[in-house]
């Protein structure tokens, strides 16, 4: 007999925001969804993410990533969390997966007020305009991040401050832009679907990601809100959505988004895999943006109604795990326990545990 075939996936439809003009209706929607999914779509229209600007970011992404391996090698990435990660050196599920991620990656830490780099970079983003390019495209995202954080107070309904959380989004931080590519698998390659995967399941560490996709290029999944033990693809493009411009930004909320609510907001656990039909036969390029309060911001909780109602209301309830591929959501446990620690305190705690499943040794990149 053949193999059982996997229940298919349920299709869960995420809502795209048009922030270009912020309202209380359109706030407290974002929180509706970050509460509900923990992943969103933004609409660029409204964000100064415009599609040159993305993709010539993945242009610089495609030509970073086609250099030789010894080049990528200059860069490698360090206990700072910055440069380059070959090929199966990281394994974010190591619970399931057989081998490391199928995927390569070059972290950007933030740029200095000067605009210049603060880490080695690649011999391939080194020239002038290549460089002030990068720091246009990290600044966009700083200031997409800045907005949807604006609206994400307005909408938890903070006590006075309409810039709670980003008047503590300075620098410096942890925050990063991550480029991704997951190459396409040779055609008589071994694996297999369910442990071989492009980004094993994961929750992020940080506040807010921001996630761009390319048209045609799909495998992102999620854990759906019911918390079964599913998975339900968001694909670059939502349903509807007009295909003839760039897709939409995703957007996800991190750990320490829902450490602060104390779980309120959903940090969901989320995988790439090889897509279905074309059995891997693609590469996949992505960035991703993750946001990070300033390091020495102390994680005390959001002074909100509605996340001390929240908090009130699941006071009965247990601690949940921290990140384990099982679970729909991530770490949200936050106020329970031994608490005030500082951003950077939160982020290094999370990369300790990543670092314990980075391998060291020399990558080869197919
Ligand atoms: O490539 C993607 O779609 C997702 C990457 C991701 O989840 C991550 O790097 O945290
Ligand atoms: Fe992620």
């Amino acid at each position: 007999m053949g193999s059982i075939e996997p229940a298919p996936s349920p299709r869960i439809r995420l809502p795209v925001f048009d922030i270009s003009e912020p309202s209380e209706r359109i706030a407290k929607q974002i929180v509706q969804a970050a509460h509900s999914y923990g992943f969103l779509y933004l609409d660029p229209n409204g964000t100064p993410l415009t599609e040159e600007l993305v993709n010539r970011e993945f242009e610089l992404s495609k030509q970073f990533f086609s250099s030789p391996t010894s080049e990528k090698e200059h860069c490698k990435i360090g206990p700072d969390n910055r440069g380059w990660t070959g090929m199966h050196n990281e394994i974010l599920d190591p619970a399931k997966q057989r081998k490391g991620d199928f995927k390569e990656a070059f972290n950007m830490g933030e740029f200095g007020d000067d605009g210049q780099p603060r880490q080695k970079m690649p011999k391939r983003l080194c020239e002038v305009s290549t460089l002030v390019h990068l720091y246009e495209f990290e600044k966009a995202c700083r200031q997409t991040m800045h907005k949807l954080l604006d609206l994400i107070g307005l909408g938890l309904e903070i006590d006075g401050d309409d810039k709670w959380f980003s008047s503590r989004h300075g620098s410096p931080s942890g925050c990063t832009v991550r480029l991704l590519h997951y190459p396409a698998l040779p055609e008589d390659t071994e694996y297999s679907p369910e442990t071989d995967v492009r980004a094993g399941a994961h929750s992020d560490y940080g506040s807010v990601t921001l996630l761009f996709q390319r048209p045609g290029q799909p495998g992102l999944e999620i854990r759906p809100p019911d918390g079964s033990d599913t998975w339900s693809p968001v694909p670059p493009y939502p349903q509807g959505y007009d295909e003839t411009s760039m897709p939409p930004i995703l957007v996800n909320m991190g750990d320490l988004m829902s450490y602060w609510t104390n779980g309120l907001l959903r940090s969901t656990v989320h995988r790439v895999i090889f897509p279905k039909d074309t059995k891997g036969g693609r590469d996949r390029y992505s960035i991703a943006y993750f946001g990070h309060p300033s390091d020495e911001t102390e994680l005390v909780p959001v002074p909100s109604r509605l996340v001390r109602e929240h908090s009130e209301s699941t006071k009965e309830g247990k601690d949940e795990d921290q990140g384990s591929g099982s679970l729909a959501h991530g770490y949200g446990g936050g106020m329970t326990g031994e608490r005030s620690i500082t951003a950077k305190q939160h982020l290094l705690k999370r990369l300790n545990a990543t670092y314990s499943h980075r391998m060291n040794k020399e990558e080869e990149v197919s």
